[in-house]
């Protein structure tokens, strides 16, 4: 990638959306009736019609991949074909020659909606932080030891609901279900009362896919993986403690899961790339991940979560224990096929302190402790309105930083 050179287009000082970041999303234009969502690129506090670039550049066949609803088609291309694009955009976005044609293709942020930037055919979610998978575990268990042995010798997660996943800014209805009241001897059915968040950070995978049988290496991560994406992945906590015995989460976390408007592409990350802490146990040969496999994988992105605009959490995906090429290889040994949209997550994110837990469970030590929030008000778990806003950065190449703009969701009443 060259060096950065001056966007022609004014960018704000500090912009999280330089060109060093080029992040894609979908988008229509507001006030436009039945506009074609289709590919966008935030430059500054603008965003890119890519696809007429690309048309008004001369690449019609490039352009028909970006004509929208998501950005699976150009996920699909692979590797060689996104660095290409992110070499076209720098050019456009930088040289003087293209500006007239360029320029009205620039909509300002405020003039469009966002959509779901890519539609997953299958969404894995993992556990992967160690702080987190302890306090959940010293909350839940508090008679066992806080990690199952499982735990350091590979990723746990489960197959989740690509279905269920949804853009930013969709209302999440609160989810009726099954739980049993404390000391009960039955269930009963009803609103989840201990509706909860999960601060996360999704993959997002590209380029071919896998034939069945066919393992992802650690090795390969930057072939099969376009970019990264905040994710909430919302949890019921009273029905999940209720029916996740012994197989795992089922309908707790199936309801919604919400993905960040837009998804930043690995070769804006390579700044960010950082190790994972060390490992105290020996791996498995498919789950090493050092320099030789092209390691390390770890990234250090500074994540913030507000709850009705106040500040509750600052996780930091740095101290995530099982890095993403560690999950994808893990996903994929047995023979498992990934293909282009699939989204894999992290896993809750939370850090060594207590200001830096991605969940209200952590936060509030299981619902015992409320949160005190500013407004006088306190809180457990989520109430209806109450509005959850995720957003994250990273360091960038030439100083730069990197945005990854918000994944937000508001609780609406449960269905009566
Ligand atoms: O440890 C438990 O009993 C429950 C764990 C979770 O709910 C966490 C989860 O779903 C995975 C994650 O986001 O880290
Ligand atoms: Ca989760
Ligand atoms: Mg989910």
């Amino acid at each position: 990638m060259p060096e950065t050179t001056t966007c022609w287009a004014d960018l704000p000082a500090d912009t999280p959306f330089g060109l060093d970041n080029l992040p894609y999303g979908v988008f229509t234009v507001r006030g436009v009736e039945r506009d074609r969502p289709r590919v966008g690129v935030a430059v500054g506090d603008r965003v890119l019609d890519v696809g007429r670039a690309a048309r008004a550049a001369g690449h019609p066949a490039l352009a028909r991949t970006l004509d929208g609803p998501d950005l699976n088609p150009l996920l699909r291309l692979g590797r060689s074909a996104w660095t290409e694009l992110r070499g076209m955009l720098r050019d456009w976005l930088t040289d003087e020659d293209h500006r007239e044609t360029v320029e009205p293709l620039l909509l300002a942020r405020a003039d469009v909606e966002m959509h779901l930037p890519f539609h997953p055919g299958d969404y894995v979610d993992f556990y992967s932080s160690e702080h987190h998978a302890a306090n959940l575990g010293r909350i839940l268990r508090p008679n066992d030891e806080p990690l199952k042995p499982n735990w350091k010798h590979l990723p746990v997660g489960y197959h989740g609901r690509a279905g269920t996943v949804v853009a930013s800014g969709t209302p999440i209805v609160r989810p009726r279900g099954q739980r049993l009241p404390a000391g009960a001897g039955a269930p009963e059915f009803g609103p989840s009362a201990r509706l909860d968040i999960e601060a996360e950070m999704g993959f997002v995978v590209g380029g071919a896919g896998t034939r069945l049988g066919e393992p992802v290496p650690v090795e390969e991560f930057r072939d099969h993986v376009f970019g990264a994406v905040l994710v909430n992945d919302w949890s019921a906590r009273d029905i999940q403690a209720w029916e996740y015995v012994p197989l795992g989460p089922f309908l707790a976390k199936s309801f919604a899961t919400s993905v960040g408007e837009w998804v930043v592409p690995l070769d804006a990350l390579e700044e960010a790339r950082t190790a994972p802490p060390e490992r105290d146990v020996e791996l498995l040969d498919y789950l090493r991940d050092g320099a030789e496999q092209g390691g390390p994988w770890g990234f250090d992105v500074a994540m913030e979560v507000r709850l009705n605009g106040e500040r509750i959490a600052e996780p930091p995906f740095a101290s995530m224990y099982w890095t993403a090429a560690q999950q994808l290889a893990h996903l994929t040994v047995n023979g498992a096929v990934v293909r282009a949209g699939d989204l894999f997550a992290s896993g809750t994110v939370s850090g060594p302190e207590p200001h830096q837990w991605g969940s209200l469970m952590e936060l509030t030590r299981g619902g015992r402790e409320p949160l005190k929030l500013a407004d006088g008000e306190e809180r457990t778990f989520l109430a209806d309105g109450d509005e959850v806003v995720i957003t994250a950065t990273a360091p960038g190449a030439n100083g730069s930083r990197i945005g990854f703009g918000e994944v937000a969701g508001r609780i609406a009443p449960a269905r009566r």
